[in-house]
């Protein structure tokens, strides 16, 4: 019964996994669906079964979201989907582009330490400041320009409309259960409300292209990412049209969140900011993780006030702290659907084909079959272990694997590693005077992604004058 499923639907799934193993079939409407929650079976289904598994069922919202879903996350397997996942990888999400927009990040994480050093001393809510960093940083290398409080676009409402198209893409939609009911949406005016958001973000895309057509666009190495969707609408890639209206499809795509947003319970927040989130709450209950990352930057950055792209890759207690909070808080907690597209056997089971796949990533990162004291925050364990989250260790997939994982996998690391390397290098954190870590509310809003319920809120001693 899908209200069985409750507030918190990756725990549900979690305890009945726990109950009926690593591979479940449910019937959530009139929709069969089967959820897996072990390594073995994750990667049955993004490895073995990968290309039979390739496809994304088709969301009553995204449709008219998504511009009849052609972007990338919601779009159909085939030929579209793999021109644009081409397009993205090798020309919009290259490791060569993602270093192109260092100096957005560098900006950013100067601005974060700024807007904290203001605040000093004193308590600061950093969930709000974390959220207007990873929001411009995204937005930034994607259009150019900011959209947190204060920005060029906010002041067009833009915050406004993004809350509104997270509403409408998370709410549950009975039309997704019962697709035989999509009929309903008319009555109950859902889908006027969809086609009113939907007009309102096209709007500000035509002005965003616009924009970009009339200024005298930066060079090569400076370009965003719709600079580069223009050209290659311009010029052609390959020999697939790429139309104004795709265009505008993938812009979604950059928007903190749009990606991974919506389908079936609540709306999600940013990945990056989810990340960074978490890693700040949990490293504010560990005081000794703080000292020895702090002591791990000391020892690279030195005196320096800066932390640099370059020192990251000496930073090995850094990176395995950003593993634990990938493995104990995973931002899309059931990565996005997968759907049959032919019949297909796993692990002994006949699946049909047109059957929706989940992959419940909290639980499989949870799973004393493969994580010693599993609920336990233990960056140390990451140190010695080869263990990454780049879909190849099924036991770790924050990012999901196969196909359809997570283009932006360079990206959303890049800006997280940056931003959480300097919060340690410049501050010591420390919870409010009377506030221990047991009373720290650690709840969860599950959406597609999944965020911290309350605020971090914290002291910040600067380590530099
Ligand atoms: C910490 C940061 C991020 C995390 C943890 C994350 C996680 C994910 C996950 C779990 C999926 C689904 C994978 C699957 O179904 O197997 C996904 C898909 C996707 N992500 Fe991300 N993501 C992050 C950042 C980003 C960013 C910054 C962008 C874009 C600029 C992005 C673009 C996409 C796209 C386009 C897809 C759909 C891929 C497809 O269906 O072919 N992600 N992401």
């Amino acid at each position: 019964n899908l209200h069985q499923l409750g507030k918190s639907p990756h725990i549900s799934l979690h305890r009945l996994a726990r109950k009926y193993g690593p591979i479940m079939s449910m019937q959530l409407g009139e929709v069969p669906t089967i959820v897996v929650s072990s390594a073995a079976m994750a990667k049955e289904v993004m490895k073995t079964h990968d290309l039979v598994l390739a496809n994304r069922p088709q969301i009553f919202s995204a449709k008219h979201l998504f511009y009849d879903c052609t972007d990338m996350a919601f779009s159909p397997y085939g030929a579209y989907w793999r021109h644009i996942r081409k397009i993205c990888i090798l020309e919009v999400l290259s490791g060569k582009r993602i270093q192109s927009f260092g100096h957005v990040r560098e900006e950013e994480v100067a601005r974060l330490i700024h807007r904290i050093a203001e605040s000093c001393p004193g308590t600061i809510n950093l969930s709000k400041l974390l959220g207007f960093y990873a929001n411009d940083v995204l937005c930034r290398s994607a259009f150019g320009r900011g959209f947190s409080a204060g920005g060029d676009y906010d002041k067009r409402g833009f915050q406004k409309m993004l809350k509104e198209f997270q509403e409408l893409l998370g709410g549950f939609s009975m039309g997704d259960f019962f697709p035989s009911m999509e009929f309903i949406h008319s009555l109950t005016g859902m889908k006027s409300r969809l086609q009113h958001t939907f007009k309102r973000f096209d709007n500000l895309f035509d002005e965003i292209l616009r924009e970009h057509l009339n200024e005298s666009r930066a060079m090569e190495g400076q370009k965003d990412i719709v600079d580069v969707l223009i050209d290659i609408e311009k010029n052609g890639y390959g020999d697939m049209p790429l139309t104004t209206a795709n265009v505008k499809a993938l812009f979604l795509q950059s928007i903190p969140n749009m990606h991974v947003a919506g389908f079936f319970f609540a709306a999600g927040t940013g990945t990056t900011f989810i990340t960074l989130d978490w890693a700040m709450t949990e490293l504010v209950m560990n005081p000794k993780a703080i000292k020895r990352a702090q002591a791990e930057l000391q020892s690279v950055v030195g005196e320096s006030k800066y932390v640099q792209e370059t020192d990251l890759p000496q930073l090995p207690y850094l990176k395995a702290i950003i593993k634990e909070v990938f493995r104990l808080h995973p931002p899309a907690p059931v990565l996005l659907p997968r759907e049959s597209m032919e019949d297909v056997i796993i692990d002994g089971y006949c699946i049909p084909a047109k059957t929706r796949f989940f992959v419940n990533a909290w639980s499989i990162e949870r799973d004393p079959q493969s994580w010693v004291d599993p609920e336990a925050f233990l960056p140390e364990r990451f140190l010695d272990s080869t263990i990454d989250f780049k879909g190849q260790d099924f036991e770790l997939i924050p990012f999901g694997a196969g196909r359809r994982s997570c283009p932006a996998i360079t990206f959303g690391n890049a800006s997280v590693e940056i931003a959480l390397a300097q919060l340690l290098h410049s501050f010591d954190w420390q919870l409010p005077p009377g506030v221990h870590p047991k009373d720290l509310d650690m709840e969860e809003a599950f959406g597609i992604t999944m965020h911290r319920i309350e605020n971090l809120v914290v002291v910040a001693k600067p380590c530099f004058s």
